[in-house]
């Protein structure tokens, strides 16, 4: 197979000492899904290392839920290749499930059992478990142990879905859009739980529409269009892929006029007392700025340099390709 060494902060990996090849955890090649004449999956390719936290991103309609619900083992390819911890999950049956976790965005539960009622009885499927009151507690319900399901609201929902995935001690988990729904506190602490997940070495992919959220959490990210994956790494190492603008930021000392500014590469647009300009060659408006002003003898007040955010490259990766909301349509009726 032609996977290689993957990024992250897999664990067990030595600076300096012998070299150690990362474990794969998920390995997808040219993974294809026809429903019918949709292509929701066209070729879709990456890895994810052990202990990993992997975001898939893209726009609604890209294939993410497709491709992790064929990781899951829940829905069937049309062609390609898929490893997860070393099972094909179309045939590795209880023995992979066992194996992972599962935090869908709506699960459906039986809303007259309590919190705990239901976590036990997830729990007595698994042969590797939890104690039942550390993942409640672990989730933050605990107070909510004894409540039924009934009377919880949305984000509580939500963590009983977290604490139902994590019972069986999964060494990988999925979450799908973990936060929708969420209170900013409960965010965060849900955050701070999947980063509690990867000091315990557990890989997890998840998929989020928050960029902040994959900015956050992720070691990696994987941004999907139309079934394929277009652009992979690090939160912020991909802005090279899209070459998204950075801002160039300053204040003019009284008296002195933007009319006589250099072209800096973009539209100088005026923030609060001072101005900035959006450039993809941060370095070029730097010189032309620095030396106009160095020439006039002007001080440039507050000037600095600020890198695209996640959110602004992937927003230029997904402007670039276009069409979001909508997998390509292949003239024959494959499925
Ligand atoms: N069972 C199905 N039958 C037919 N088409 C489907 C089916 N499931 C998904 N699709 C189509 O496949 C494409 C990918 O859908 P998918 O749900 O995987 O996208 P997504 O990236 O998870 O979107 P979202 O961010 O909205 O959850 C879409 O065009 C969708 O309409």
């Amino acid at each position: 197979m032609p996977f290689g060494p993957v990024g992250g902060r897999a664990p067990g990996r030595s600076v300096g000492g012998p070299e150690v090849i990362d474990v794969v955890a998920i390995a997808v090649e040219e993974l294809r899904k026809h429903y019918g004449p949709v292509r929701a999956l066209d070729g879709l390719s990456f890895s994810v290392a052990a202990g990993e936290v992997f975001a898939l991103l893209g726009p609604n309609g890209a294939g993410k839920t497709t491709a992790v619900e064929i990781l899951e083992g829940h829905r069937r390819r049309t062609s390609g290749h898929v490893r997860v911890l070393g099972y094909d999950p179309a045939t590795g049956g209880r023995e992979y499930r066992e194996r992972i976790g599962i935090v869908l965005q709506e699960a459906g539960f039986d809303e007259a059992f309590t919190v705990r009622e239901l976590v036990r009885f997830y729990r007595g499927g698994y042969p590797r478990r939890l104690v039942v009151d550390d993942v409640i507690d672990l989730v933050g319900l605990g107070g909510k142990r004894d409540a039924r399901v009934q009377t919880l609201s949305g984000g509580q929902r939500r963590r009983l879905d977290l604490a139902l995935g994590l019972v069986g001690d999964p060494e990988l988990l999925f979450l799908d859009e973990p936060t929708t729904g969420f209170d900013p506190s409960a965010r965060r602490r849900a955050w701070d739980l999947v980063e509690t997940l990867r000091d315990l070495g557990k890989t997890v992919l998840l998929t989020t529409h928050y960029m902040d959220e994959a900015e956050h959490l992720a070691d990696r990210v994987g941004v999907v269009v139309a079934g394929r994956l277009i652009a992979c790494g690090a939160p912020d190492g991909i802005g090279g892929q899209a070459r998204a603008s950075s801002e160039v930021a300053f204040r003019l000392p009284d008296g002195v006029a933007v009319a006589g500014l250099p072209d800096l590469g973009g539209p100088l647009v005026a923030q609060g007392a001072g101005w900035q300009v959006r450039t993809r060659e941060p370095t070029a408006a730097l010189h032309r700025l620095t030396g106009w002003a160095l020439e006039r003898r002007i001080v440039l007040a507050d000037l600095r340099v600020t890198r695209p955010s996640l959110e602004d490259v992937y927003l230029e990766l997904i402007g670039a390709e276009g069409t979001p909301d909508e997998a390509p349509v292949v003239g024959t009726g494959v499925s």
